[in-house]
C-alpha cells in the first residue's frame, strides 16, 4: 500500500461507505484491508467500501470504459465482492460530483452489474437506473427463530430473498444470516429483506445484507422489495403499460422506486458525503498483521 491513503465517508439512507478515490487503481485493497477499514470499532466503520477507479484502469471496468469513465469497485464490509450496490452507486456519484469529476445532471457509472445511468438532481437527491429485476421463480423459504416465511427470489444483479411478514420485529435481532432453503437457490449467499405494508404502494423493510449483517438500508434490496410487492399486488407495468412507484421506508430513511413498462427500475434518495481524511499506513499495516 502507498503510505497515506485518502478516504471519504458517505451514506445513502444510512447505508454507509468508506470511499477510496484511486483513479489509477494503485491501492492494493485486499479483502483483509477492506474488512479492517470497515470495522466499526478498530477501523473507520462502514457497511461497505467504494473503490473509485477509472474504468480503463480496472480489469473488470475496462470493457465499459467507452461508456463510463468511472468504475465502482464495490466491496462488502467483510471484504467480499458483490455484483452491485444501489445506494453505493448513488454515493459514488455524489463523490464524483463533489470532487469535480462530474457536474449535476446525468452520468454513467460502470459496475460489476453493468453500466448504470445516474442523475444528480439540483435538489440534492440522486437517482440511479438500476436496470431490470430478474424473478427466477421457485419456492424459497427463509427462517428466523421459530418462524418461517415464503420468500420471493429477486435478482437485481445481486441476489435477494423478499419475505412479507406481519411485524418487522419478527425478524429478531438479525445478528446472523437468516437460514434459507433450498440451499441451491442461493449458492453464493443472499441478501434477505423482511417487509411490512405501510399503506397504498408504501412498504417498510429490514434487511440482512450478505457480507455486512443488518444494515440501515439496501438500495438493491429496496428495488427487489418494490418489484416483489408489485407482483404480490397483481401489478406488472410490463402488462399494464403504466409505470408503478413504491415508497420504501428503510430504517435509515426513505427510497422511492419506480418500475417502468420496459422493466427498467429507477431508485431515488439522498446521498451524502460526511467526512474526509487520511488512512494511516502504519495503522493499516498493524491491522493486517
Ligand atoms: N447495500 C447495497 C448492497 C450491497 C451488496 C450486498 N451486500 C450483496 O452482497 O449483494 C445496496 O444498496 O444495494
Amino acid at each position: 500500500m502507498s503510505t497515506r491513503i485518502a478516504f471519504l465517508k458517505g451514506h445513502g439512507t444510512e447505508n454507509d461507505f468508506v470511499i477510496v478515490p484511486d483513479p489509477e487503481n494503485a491501492v492494493d485493497l485486499s479483502p483483509a484491508a477492506v474488512a479492517a477499514l470497515c470495522d466499526r470499532r478498530a477501523g473507520i466503520g462502514a457497511d461497505g467500501l467504494l473503490h473509485v477507479v477509472r474504468s480503463a484502469a480496472h480489469p473488470e471496468g475496462r470493457a465499459m470504459a467507452d461508456e463510463a469513465e468511472w468504475f465502482m469497485d464495490y466491496r462488502n464490509g467483510d471484504g467480499s465482492i458483490a455484483e452491485m450496490c444501489g445506494n453505493g452507486v448513488r454515493v459514488f456519484a455524489r463523490y464524483l460530483q463533489r470532487a469535480g469529476h462530474v457536474a449535476e445532471g446525468d452520468l454513467a457509472v460502470a459496475t460489476r452489474g453493468g453500466v448504470k445511468s445516474v442523475h444528480i438532481a439540483k435538489d440534492g437527491d440522486v437517482t440511479v437506473g438500476m436496470g431490470r429485476a430478474l424473478l427466477p421463480g421457485g419456492e424459497v423459504t427463509v427462517s428466523v427463530g421459530g418462524r418461517s416465511w415464503p420468500a420471493r427470489n429477486v435478482n437485481m444483479g445481486n441476489p435477494h430473498a423478499v419475505a412479507f411478514v406481519d411485524d418487522l420485529a419478527h425478524a429478531g435481532d438479525l445478528l446472523a444470516p437468516p437460514p434459507f432453503s433450498p440451499a441451491s437457490a442461493y449458492p453464493d449467499g443472499v441478501n434477505v429483506e423482511f417487509v411490512v405494508d405501510r399503506g397504498p404502494r408504501h412498504v417498510a423493510l429490514r434487511v440482512h445484507e450478505r457480507g455486512a449483517g443488518e444494515t440501515r438500508s439496501c438500495g438493491t434490496g429496496a428495488c427487489a422489495v418494490a418489484v416483489a410487492t408489485a407482483r404480490r399486488d397483481g401489478v406488472d407495468p410490463g402488462v399494464t403499460g403504466t409505470p408503478v412507484t413504491y415508497t420504501v421506508d428503510v430504517p435509515g430513511g426513505t427510497l422511492v422506486i419506480t418500475e417502468r413498462p420496459d422493466g427498467g427500475i429507477e431508485m431515488t434518495g439522498p446521498a451524502v458525503i460526511v467526512a474526509e481524511g487520511v488512512i494511516e499506513a502504519e495503522w493499516l499495516e498493524n491491522a493486517l498483521h
